[in-house]
């Protein structure tokens, strides 16, 4: 498309005349899915998986999985929810060469060459243009230091990438660099226990990126039988044994419940989100005191149901870590009254897209005044305007984008369609929590 084109189909993101006023179902959570599928292929029984996100992310697992053997079927639950069964891959079985796409799914380009590495054949990684940018070094490094032959067909470290499979890894120690994602620690962590003789990871000096996600796979792994200690902070050590067979019902994405929460921030609205675990490994939930620290006024009542009212005027924020949070964050911390610091976020430049210059890009088109960090994002308080939000593939710069137009007139969001990554859904939910509330602005 050339740039009338792409003008011409942006979206034009709502921009309600009152306080949004809305009660919502979020689609389940794209990282519990995605483990609980890959999990599933190595366990030690056929395992259902209810409630399971349907999105671009979790279509690539499934293609992903049935390719090396796994079986998957699908079904529409009565209340129209997704149904997964799943009969577990069998790693004897020669699968001769096989083509893998990750589409631009960090959880399937990171988590399957390892499960790849377990089962018989060769198989080529590769994805979308930007999945060629993301880092993956690590990955290969570790395989290949447990013994496993890794071809990369283009530049080192990142993908196209071939791994041979004899159907069996032994293990062993392995030191990981995780600075550049945590996902390089979980790929591996989600498949040791099938290997041999188990394996130990110390993490390689340095930042670990997004540390909760990691929580996520370690607690996931125990819930399902996998015997994991802690040698020290920086190292985890997975006994071989085996990974049980499981009937669970994936919660909502709470990183996706953020855009709609964000709604009420900015419109200084309500809304209410269904289901809201009381107890979670999502790093989603910090949405609760982050939000808060903003000025929102929240309450879990006893259903479930999260409810957050939006200030008046929106309090800036000094935030840590905020992983995939950030986009959201940040597009929140743009409305707000005074500066914010969003810091420990260097890898969000290997995200979907370089997050940090795409925030900061697009935000300042539109009068923001963010400026790059090494680390971050520096957000003060500017008059925003419309214009066009480019989102560069990226689904969280997409819903960034739809929470700037909704508090600001004119915004038109490029590819609104990339949400499709986690939430296809999301234009009509934002246009149905657009359209909700009645009182005057
Ligand atoms: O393991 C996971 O499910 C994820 C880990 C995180 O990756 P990084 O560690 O690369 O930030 C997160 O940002 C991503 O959206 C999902
Ligand atoms: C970083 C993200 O995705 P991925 O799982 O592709 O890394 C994200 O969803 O914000």
């Amino acid at each position: 498309m050339n740039t009338q084109d792409t003008l011409d189909a942006a979206w034009d993101a709502p921009h309600p005349a009152h306080p949004v006023d809305g009660t919502l179902i979020v689609p389940a959570s794209k990282s519990l899915t995605n483990r609980y599928l890959l999990l599933a292929a190595l366990a030690d029984g056929p395992s259902r998986i209810h409630n399971a996100l349907a999105s671009r992310d979790s279509d690539l697992m499934i293609a992903a999985l049935r390719a090396l053997g796994t079986g998957i079927e699908t079904r529409e639950a009565p209340d129209g929810t997704l149904e997964l069964r799943i009969t577990p891959m069998d790693l004897a079985v020669q699968m001769g060469e096989v083509d893998i796409d990750c589409g631009l799914a960090g959880t399937v380009m990171r988590f399957v060459p390892p499960l790849a590495a377990l089962a018989n054949g060769s198989f080529t990684f590769d994805g979308d243009p930007h999945a060629r940018l993301r880092p993956m070094a690590p990955v290969h490094t570790a395989l290949s230091d447990l013994g496993v032959k890794i071809t990369e067909h283009g530049e080192p470290g990142l993908l196209p990438a071939t791994v041979t499979g004899t159907g069996s890894v032994s293990g062993g120690g392995i030191e990981v660099d995780a600075s550049g994602s945590s996902q390089f620690i979980s790929a591996l962590l989600l498949v040791a226990a099938r290997t041999t003789n188990g394996v130990e990871i110390i993490a390689a000096d340095g930042p670990i990126a997004s540390p909760d996600h990691i929580e996520m796979t370690v607690a996931t792994l125990r819930e399902l039988g996998v015997s994991i200690t802690r040698p020290t902070k920086r190292s985890w050590k997975v006994e071989p044994g085996k990974i049980s067979a499981f009937e669970r019902t994936m919660e909502p994405d709470l990183s996706n419940a953020g855009p709609f929460l964000a709604a009420a921030m900015v419109t200084a609205g309500t809304v209410r989100i269904a289901h809201w675990p009381t107890e979670t490994t999502q790093v989603g939930d910090q949405w609760r005191t982050i939000l808060e620290r903003m000025g929102a006024t929240l309450t879990h009542h006893q259903d479930g149901t999260l409810e957050l009212t939006g200030p008046k005027e929106i309090s800036g924020i000094d935030f840590a870590d905020a992983s995939e949070l950030a986009p959201t964050l940040a597009a929140i911390c743009a409305l707000a009254n005074g500066p914010s610091r969003l810091t420990g976020i260097a890898h969000l430049r290997g995200h979907e897209t370089d997050r940090l210059a795409a925030l900061a890009k697009e935000i300042n088109n539109l009068g923001g005044k963010v400026t790059e960090l090494d680390d971050g994002l520096l957000i003060e308080p500017a008059p925003l305007h419309g214009g066009v939000f480019e989102t560069y593939a990226d689904h969280r710069m997409a819903t960034a984008g739809a929470i700037i137009g909704l508090a600001v007139p004119g915004v038109k969001v490029v590819d609104i369609a990339t949400t499709a990554k986690t939430m296809p859904d999301f234009p009509t939910l934002w246009t149905t929590l657009a359209l909700s509330g009645k009182a005057a602005h």
